[in-house]
């Protein structure tokens, strides 16, 4: 670690990875091809962009995208654009920064845009899989299974949008200066978008969900986008219309539910549709990971 750089942890979350072994892990997990484009979204010293652009020629990206918001890395960044020629350095906030061509994410984000990413992600639509360092507390939601002490709305945010595995967990000092709390490795691949579900997830949860119960089921078996074609969109809101859960609260307002019922509303509804996806056997969340 270059002993010159005073880190801002802070305000821009500077925990670099020093554990070559998570690193190997990222990519591993990430399984980037020589088709891929990929971004490394806060990249430091560049740690990871230099793994990929080392990677053999078949397992190297075609382009990696290496984004950062503060100068300071700018000549460990340059050196690295200039030595290999598939890496580029963006310049600016993630959250601003457009990256259309992308089809991978391989990145150890600032941790306090952790909740954003989800949702952030979806605009790329070439996304294959976004394989992350992200907070443990955070992974740990983001896996649980409806019931589970850890689920709750992070579950649902991820769940509604990814199928997500934690492939591993990260100790605090695998990062230079160690982080407070342990991390995790967390590899997710987009679902079939389907906006209606998203933004009413979305909805329930920032409370702008001022709509009933029966007629936001009513609502998603209308509207195409969300729930896919006709036979299933009926499947799906039928299966979850005759659940125990919904026939106690189908009159009530979504913002008027107690979380409990509402995550549990919200799981039935996601649940459901996975469980007509063709592919369901490949829509469950899962945790390979030892969470202890
Ligand atoms: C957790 S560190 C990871 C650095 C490097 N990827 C590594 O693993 O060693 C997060 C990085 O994101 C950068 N960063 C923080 N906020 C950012 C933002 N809004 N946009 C772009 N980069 C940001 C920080 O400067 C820092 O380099």
């Amino acid at each position: 670690m270059p002993s010159e750089l005073v880190l801002d942890t802070d305000r821009l979350d500077q925990h670099l990875l020093r554990d070559t072994a998570v690193v190997r892990k990222l990519l591993e997990t990430a399984d980037v091809t020589a088709h891929d484009v990929v971004a490394d979204l806060g990249a430091g010293t560049g740690v990871i962009t230099q793994a990929l652009a080392s990677q053999p020629a078949a397992r190297a990206p075609t382009r990696i995208h290496a984004v950062e918001i503060d100068p300071k890395f700018r000549p460990y960044l340059a050196a690295l654009a200039h030595r290999f020629a598939r890496v580029d350095v963006l310049w600016g906030d993630i959250l601003d920064i457009r990256l259309d061509d992308v089809t991978k994410v391989v990145a150890n984000p600032p941790f306090r845009l952790t909740e954003h990413l989800p949702r952030w992600l979806r605009r790329l639509d070439r996304l294959t899989s976004a394989t992350l360092v992200m907070g443990r507390s955070f992974g740990r939601a983001a896996v649980a299974r409806p019931g589970a002490a850890h689920y709750n709305r992070v579950s649902l945010n991820v769940q509604s949008r990814y199928v997500v595995t934690m492939v591993a967990t990260i100790a605090p000092n695998g990062f230079h200066p160690p982080t407070r709390t342990p991390a995790c490795l967390l590899h997710l691949v987009p679902r079939r978008p389907r906006p209606g579900l998203e933004t009413a997830v979305d909805d329930a949860f920032s409370r702008r969900g001022g709509i009933r119960v029966k007629d936001l089921l009513r609502q998603l078996r209308n509207d195409s986008a969300a729930l896919g074609s006709l036979p299933r969109r009926h499947e799906v809101v039928a299966a979850v219309r005759a659940s125990p859960t919904t026939r106690r609260i189908h009159q009530r307002r979504l913002q008027e539910l107690r979380s409990a019922d509402l995550s549990l509303f919200m799981a039935e509804l996601l649940h459901a549709d996975a469980a007509n996806q063709p592919d369901a056997t490949n829509q469950s969340a899962t945790n390979q990971a030892d969470a202890g």
